[in-house]
C-alpha cells in the first residue's frame, strides 16, 4: 500500500524521519510542516560576512558508537564530507576540559597519570573509587537519579562535582532530578546487565550500525567531535537542499500546526491545510499537547509531564588569544553558581570559524537551563543587557579576562533541552503503549523521547521511518 506520511517539524530530526522515508518506493507522499521560517531547530549558526562563525546551538558532533557512525554515513550521502572540521584525540580540546570550583579552574583528570593521583577538586585519586564500584551490590529500582546512583556507586564527591557538571554541560539539568536510566542508559545497563559501571562499560554493546568510508576514516583518525566548515546550520540545509529535490517530499515554511484532528476513518487532518494523511511522525513536544485531540487526554497528560529547560546562549569575541588555559571548556557545578552552567573556547576545538585576518578568542557562556527562572525571574522578563552583563562578568571573573568583547550576541532559547525526570521511561512506555492500543497513526520522535544529542535525534527519525518502511 502506497504511504502518505505528514512530518511536523523540520528540526533535525523531522528532516532525517524525511530523508529515509524518501528512499522507499512505498512512500507516496511525504509533507513535512515546519513553523519557522527554516528548517533545522535549534541547529543554528550565526555567519559573519567577515568569515566568523558563532553557534546557539549544538557545536560539536561525536563519531563515536552506532549512532555517531549513522550520522556520519548521512553526512557522506550528501556530500558534506569535504566540508568537515574534524577534532582528533590529541587535540588540546579533547583532552583538556576544566571544572571551575571554588573560585579556580581545574584540568578534569584524564588518561592513566589523571585517575592514580590525587588530583583537585578532588580529595583521593578517581581510581579508589573507580575499583572500589566493582564490589558494590546492584541496585535494585527500576530507575534512580543520576546523582543518587553515581553516589551509591561511586561515592559523594564525583556525584556532587563531576557528574553535577556533566548534567549540566549535556542537559542543563539537575542530576538530582534527571533519571540516570532515560539519560545516560549505558551507565544503567552496565549495572543491570554486570552488576557494575566498569565491567560494564569494558564489555561495549549497543546497536550496529555499518560505517561509511568517512566513519571509518573517524574511527581510524580518532575523531572525538566534528563540526562543519560553515557552521552546524550547514548539515539541515544540506538536507533540505536534498529533499526539496525528490519528487514525492513538499516543504512547508511557516506552516504551523495547529490541531491533529481524529475522526472515524482513523486518518487525521492538520489545519494548516488539510491534508489526507494516514501516518504523522511528530517532532516537537512543547505545543504538542494542545495540538492533539482533546480525545486523547491520556497521552496529553504524560506529554506535559516532560519538563523542558530555557537556556540563555551568549557568543563572544575578543581581540587576541586571551585564555589563560586551552581546551575545550569549563563547567561550573551547581553548589559553585547555580546560574552559570559553563563556558565553550570556541576557538580552541574550531579556530577555522574565526575572523578571516587578526587573532580573536571566540567563547560562549551557557546560562540558566535547570535554574533559569531562579537565576533570571521568567525568561519573558528578562534583559539581553542582563544575560549579556552576566556572562562578561563570568569570563572576567573565571578567566581573568579584563578586556572587553568586541562582538557578542545573546540568545534566550526557551525550553530547549527535554528533561528525562526519574520514570521517563515509564512515561514513554505509557505513551507508546496507548497510541498502540487506540491505534493512532501517530509516531513520537525527537529530542524529547530517547536521547537528546544531535546524532540521538538523527537516530529517532530514522527508527521512526523504519518502524513504517522496515529497514533502510
Ligand atoms: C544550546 C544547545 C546546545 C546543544 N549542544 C549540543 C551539542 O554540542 N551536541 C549535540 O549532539 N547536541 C547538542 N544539543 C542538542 C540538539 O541540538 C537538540 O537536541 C536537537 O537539535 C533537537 O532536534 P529535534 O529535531 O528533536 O528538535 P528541534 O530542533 O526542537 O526541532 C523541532 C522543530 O519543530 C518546529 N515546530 C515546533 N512547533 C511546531 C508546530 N506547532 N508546527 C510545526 N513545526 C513546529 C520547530 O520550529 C523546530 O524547527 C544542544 C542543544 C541546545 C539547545
Ligand atoms: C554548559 C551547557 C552546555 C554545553 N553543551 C550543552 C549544554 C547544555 C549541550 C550538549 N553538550 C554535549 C551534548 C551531546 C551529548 C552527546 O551524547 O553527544 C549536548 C546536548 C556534548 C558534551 N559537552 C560536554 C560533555 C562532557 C559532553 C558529553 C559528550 C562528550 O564527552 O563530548 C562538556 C561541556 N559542554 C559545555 C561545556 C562548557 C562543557 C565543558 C567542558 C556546554
Amino acid at each position: 500500500m502506497q504511504k502518505v506520511v505528514a512530518v511536523l517539524g523540520g528540526g533535525i530530526g523531522g528532516l532525517s524521519a524525511c530523508h529515509h522515508l524518501s528512499k522507499s518506493p512505498n512512500v507516496s507522499k511525504i509533507v513535512l510542516l515546519e513553523r519557522s521560517g527554516r528548517c533545522g531547530g535549534w541547529l543554528s549558526s550565526i555567519r559573519r560576512d567577515d568569515g566568523a562563525v558563532f553557534e546557539q546551538g549544538p557545536r560539536g558532533v561525536r563519531p563515536a558508537g552506532a549512532v555517531g557512525r549513522n550520522t556520519l554515513n548521512m553526512i557522506s550521502e550528501l556530500g558534506l564530507e569535504s566540508e568537515i572540521l574534524p577534532v582528533t584525540k590529541d587535540h588540546v580540546a579533547s583532552k583538556n576540559r576544566f571544572l571551575y570550583v571554588k573560585g579556580q579552574l581545574h584540568k578534569m583528570p584524564s588518561g592513566p597519570g589523571g585517575v592514580v593521583r590525587t588530583i583537585p577538586p578532588f580529595s583521593r585519586p578517581i581510581i579508589q573509587s573507580v575499583l572500589k564500584e566493582i564490589l558494590i551490590r546492584k541496585g535494585t529500582k527500576e530507575d534512580e537519579s543520576v546523582h543518587a546512583f553515581v553516589s551509591r556507586r561511586l561515592g559523594s564527591e564525583l556525584a556532587n562535582i563531576a557528574i553535577d557538571s556533566l548534567c549540566r554541560g549535556v542537559f542543563a539539568g539537575d542530576s538530582r532530578q534527571l533519571s540516570v536510566r532515560s539519560c545516560f542508559p549505558p551507565l544503567y545497563e552496565a549495572e543491570r546487565s554486570r552488576g557494575s559501571i566498569v565491567l560494564g562499560m569494558l564489555m561495549g554493546g549497543g546497536p550496529k550500525v555499518v560505517p561509511s568510508d568517512l566513519a571509518k576514516r573517524a574511527s581510524k583518525e580518532s575523531w572525538t567531535q566534528w563540526s562543519l566548515k560553515r557552521g552546524m546550520q550547514a548539515f539541515p540545509e544540506a538536507l533540505e537542499d536534498t529533499l526539496k529535490r525528490r519528487e514525492r517530499v513538499e516543504l512547508h515554511h511557516h506552516a504551523k500546526v495547529k490541531s491533529l484532528n481524529m475522526n472515524s476513518e482513523g486518518w487525521e487532518k492538520v489545519d494548516f491545510t488539510v491534508i489526507l494523511c494516514f501516518f504523522f511522525f511528530v517532532f516537537f513536544l512543547p505545543e504538542l499537547a494542545s495540538v492533539l485531540p482533546p480525545a486523547a487526554q491520556p497521552l496529553l497528560e504524560e506529554l506535559r509531564a516532560i519538563a523542558l529547560v530555557t537556556v540563555a546562549v551568549v557568543n563572544l569575541e575578543y581581540e587576541g588569544f586571551i585564555l589563560p588555559v586551552t581546551g575545550f571548556g569549563h563547567l561550573v557545578p551547581s553548589s559553585e553558581d547555580p546560574g552559570l552552567l559553563g563556558v565553550v573556547y570556541d576557538s580552541v576545538p574550531f579556530p577555522q570559524h574565526n575572523r578571516s585576518g587578526g587573532l580573536t578568542t571566540r567563547l560562549t557562556v551557557m546560562m540558566g537551563g535547570a535554574w533559569f527562572e531562579q537565576t533570571f525571574g521568567h525568561p519573558d522578563s528578562v534583559t539581553k543587557q542582563t544575560l549579556l552583563d552576566r556572562a562578561t562578568q563570568a569570563v572576567t571573573s573565571h578567566l581573568g579576562v579584563n578586556s572587553q568583547p568586541v562582538w557578542s550576541y545573546v540568545g534566550l532559547l526557551k525550553n530547549c533541552i527535554p528533561q528525562y525526570h526519574l520514570g521517563h521511561w515509564k512515561r514513554l512506555e505509557k505513551m507508546r503503549q496507548y497510541i498502540s492500543n487506540h491505534n493512532l497513526p501517530l509516531t513520537l520522535a525527537g529530542a524529547s523521547y530517547d536521547g537528546v544529542s544531535v546524532n540521538d535525534v538523527i537516530f529517532s527519525g530514522r527508527t521512526a521511518a523504519e518502524g513504517l518502511i522496515g529497514k533502510t
